[in-house]
């Protein structure tokens, strides 16, 4: 009997399509950023480079190349970047309002098992995002590994 290739489960990265796509995700996010009332004060400062690093920080997350912690930071790196910026959570709602926005302009797939995905890792970065803006160091170790995201949850309760 013939037996059939175990299929492979494709990775977030690339059911959204590669690089290419998370970087004009986030640069088109952070161009209405800026004509953002909310989020532009945020913002104003922000390096030029900032949009491609966060589409190379995403794209590693969702287990694509490792580019934003080879070349750019780390995740230690980007912990550091938000310390002392004070997010409120009108801040962090309209970020994801917007970033979800743009993901549906750019044409991210829309199906419910990535958008869950998508969802689901927006809300609980931007949130970590949110308490490290408040604290002045950072709780992770200066080589703790990036985050990895799959098609599943966050894998347990919140440990302060
Ligand atoms: C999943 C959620 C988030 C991710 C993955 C993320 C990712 C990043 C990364 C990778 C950097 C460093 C960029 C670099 O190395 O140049 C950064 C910086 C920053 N982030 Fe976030 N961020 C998130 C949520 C937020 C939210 C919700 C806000 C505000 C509402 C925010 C505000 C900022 C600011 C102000 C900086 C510093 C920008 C600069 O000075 O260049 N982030 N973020």
């Amino acid at each position: 009997m013939e037996t059939q290739p175990k299929a492979t489960v494709p990775t977030l990265y690339e059911w959204a399509g590669g690089m290419e796509n998370f970087e004009a995700w986030t640069d088109l996010f952070y161009q209405r950023v800026h004509q953002d009332s909310i989020l532009e004060p945020v913002f104003r400062g922000m390096a030029p480079e900032h949009a491609k690093h966060v589409a190379h920080f995403i794209a590693e997350v969702f287990r694509g190349p490792a580019r934003y912690s080879s070349e750019e930071g780390s995740h230690y790196t980007m912990i550091h970047k938000h310390l002392g910026k004070y997010l409120t959570e009108n801040q962090r709602k309209r970020w994801i309002d917007l970033i979800l926005d743009t993901a549906d302009t750019v044409g991210l797939p829309d199906d419910p098992e990535f958008r869950s995905a998508l969802v689901g890792y927006l809300e609980w970065g931007s949130r970590l995002a949110v308490i490290n803006s408040n604290a002045d160091s950072v709780g992770e170790a200066i080589d703790a590994p990036m985050p990895t995201w799959g098609w599943g949850e966050t894998g347990g309760p919140y440990v302060p």
